[in-house]
């Protein structure tokens, strides 16, 4: 039997993975979030101090990772690391190790394999391009720089951490640029991929047109 797959790839804090939550839910599917592999390739690779150039060292740390996702949080080695992954260093670090081949390779798999019956939401920068390339709803979620940079320093705020913008417009603009022009699965949409601006839309009018779509993609 296929999975049913609904993709949603796109820039950092477009609202992809608050999105492919809701979506997930409301549909009784499972939910993939792709980055928090990268993310916990970037912790592990940080915290084992290897140079996140190195291609061979980096992949070798993310075919040892054994994440256990539970109750929305994630553990890796017996450590709560759920928010640890969740800081724009992380987030800086996991685009560059996102940038080596093998270690893209080293994750597929966990990826692939999220993908369980009744369906599965998947978000990410390739989830329509090289890890789900056969699911019936591809979505590239896109959101002015601005917009995202503004969502992304009230979420941290929301968690009590401080927001210094314009650090975060940086960081945003460095990750996106390098998920773009890196040649091992760069961030761009899927041919077939319908894109959604959501700059002026509001969390609940999102997920009501992935559901829509979804109703007539099926
Ligand atoms: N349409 C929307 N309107 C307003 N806020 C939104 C919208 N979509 C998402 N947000 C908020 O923007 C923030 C960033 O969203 P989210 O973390 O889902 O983005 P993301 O694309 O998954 O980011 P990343 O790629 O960095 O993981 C969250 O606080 C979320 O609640
Ligand atoms: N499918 C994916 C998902 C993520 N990445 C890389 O990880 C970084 C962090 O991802 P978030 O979604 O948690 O922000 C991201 O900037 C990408 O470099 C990826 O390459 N492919």
């Amino acid at each position: 039997m296929t999975v049913p797959v609904i993709t949603i790839d796109g820039p950092a804090a477009s609202g992809k993975g608050t999105i492919a939550e809701r979506a997930a839910n409301a549909l009784g599917f499972h939910y993939l979030d792709s980055g928090a592999l990268y993310r916990l390739a970037a912790l592990a690779s940080l915290e084992a101090g290897i140079d996140l150039s190195d291609g061979p060292a980096a992949e070798a740390v993310a075919r040892n990772l054994k994440p256990v996702f539970r109750d929305s949080r994630i553990w890796l080695e017996g450590r709560d690391v759920t928010e640890a992954i969740r800081t724009e260093k992380v987030g800086v670090a996991a685009s560059q190790v996102a940038a080596i081949p093998g270690v893209r390779k080293a994750l597929f798999d966990l990826q692939r394999n999220a993908a369980q019956a009744p369906g599965l939401v998947a978000d990410g920068r390739d989830m329509g391009t090289v890890v789900f390339p056969e699911a019936p709803l591809k979505i590239f979620m896109t959101a002015s720089a601005a917009v995202r940079a503004e969502r992304r320093a009230k979420q941290l705020e929301a968690r009590g951490l401080k927001a210094d913008r314009e650090a975060l417009t940086r960081d945003l603009e460095e990750r996106d640029r390098r998920d773009r022009e890196r040649a091992a699965a760069p961030l761009k949409p899927a041919e077939d991929a319908k894109l959604l601006d959501t700059s002026d839309m509001t969390i609940e009018e999102v997920v009501k047109k992935v559901l829509d779509w979804w109703q007539l993609a099926r």
